[in-house]
């Protein structure tokens, strides 16, 4: 259950009239979010998802809301945030912070085949190049630096094994992040957490991709190595699976082919893609929020992807 702030009917019959989406007719929770109030709601018109944000702000949204706005008018499969009739998407629904998007058709593939990750390979390509002239400017929020500053946090809760591989990780890639190569990459704005969960497939048709709110500007190439890292693998081992990460990055080769450095850069993108989901759980793991509500995911699955990715040869880019 995830529904931190209840809406019904009554509240929205007033608040409805600044859209002209018709008179609501029903209003459902989710159950499935963990960091907002997210609810599917019917209206005359259509069906919308309507989301109370609870821990972003006023100034933190517009990034991610007019970034959905920008991609879904470059024709880049993604919820639309509805405008109100003074033409803004940023509204305010018992004091807090709310949208009203568009509902995605289907459900998440969470048993992934090769016809899945192409899809997801070519929309993510698309992605970022219609990005590419986006005007507003944020850092992935979970890069480089909250790594550096999460890792003495979560050091002292770990045993000595799973210490010196997380010193080790970042301190390669810190170095990483000096060289001519990491210079090289081409970047802009990026999901980030772009994991099975939060992509819609109705049947092997793609619908669109959600849940933007870890998107920031980062390497496109990062952004490919979070997929690749959750739909192209053996969850139980975290290994790769080499026929889903080949359908997937030859579909988003074909759409936008990797530059040279990016080749270079993979395998040490695929252990940045693993680090930054292993830093995360291990906080959300050690150090719970307050009235948090859901069990935490399992730090170890990415340990053992970040091992897999150190030990094991990945594949070629192209
Ligand atoms: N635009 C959308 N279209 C269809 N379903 C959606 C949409 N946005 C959210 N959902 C549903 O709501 C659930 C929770 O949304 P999500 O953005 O993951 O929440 P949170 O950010 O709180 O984790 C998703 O798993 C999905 O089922
Ligand atoms: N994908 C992340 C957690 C983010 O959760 P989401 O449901 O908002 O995508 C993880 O698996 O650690």
């Amino acid at each position: 259950m995830a529904v931190f702030t209840p809406v019904n009917l009554d509240d929205l019959t007033d608040w409805m009239h600044q859209f002209k989406l018709g008179k609501p007719l029903a209003i459902k929770g989710i159950a499935s979010g963990i960091e907002n109030s997210n609810f599917f709601l019917t209206t005359e018109t259509g069906e919308f998802v309507l989301t109370i944000f609870e821990q972003l702000s006023f100034a933190q949204l517009p990034f991610y809301l007019h970034l959905m706005r920008h991609l879904a008018e470059r024709g880049v499969l993604v919820p639309v945030p509805i405008a109100n009739q003074q033409g803004e998407i940023i509204h305010t629904l018992h004091g807090k912070p709310a949208s009203i998007v568009t509902k995605l058709e289907g459900a998440s593939q969470l048993d992934p085949r090769p016809v899945h990750c192409a899809a997801v390979g070519a929309m993510l390509a698309k992605m970022h190049m219609a990005g590419e002239d986006f005007g507003i400017r944020q850092p992935n929020l979970r890069g480089l630096d909250w790594w550096q500053a999460t890792t003495p946090v979560v050091l002292p809760y770990l045993p000595e094994d799973q210490q010196h591989l997380l010193r080790a990780e970042i301190h390669a890639q810190e170095a990483f992040a000096a060289s001519a190569i990491y210079r090289q990459l081409p970047h802009g704005p990026v999901h980030a957490d772009l994991f099975r969960n939060n992509v819609m497939f109705d049947g092997e048709r793609l619908t669109g991709f959600f849940d933007f709110y870890f998107a920031g500007c980062d390497t496109w190439i990062f952004d490919v190595a979070v997929t690749v890292n959750d739909w192209c693998i053996d969850l139980e081992t975290g290994a790769l699976d080499f026929a889903r990460a080949r359908a997937m990055l030859d579909a988003y080769h074909a759409v936008r082919p990797f530059n040279e450095a990016e080749k270079h850069a993979w395998k040490p993108v695929l252990q940045a893609g693993a680090l930054r989901f292993w830093l995360s759980r291990l906080y959300d793991f050690h150090l719970p929020r307050e009235a948090e509500m859901l069990t935490p995911h399992d730090p170890t699955h990415f340990e053992r992807i970040l091992r897999q990715r150190i030990e094991n040869p990945v594949p070629q880019l192209y």
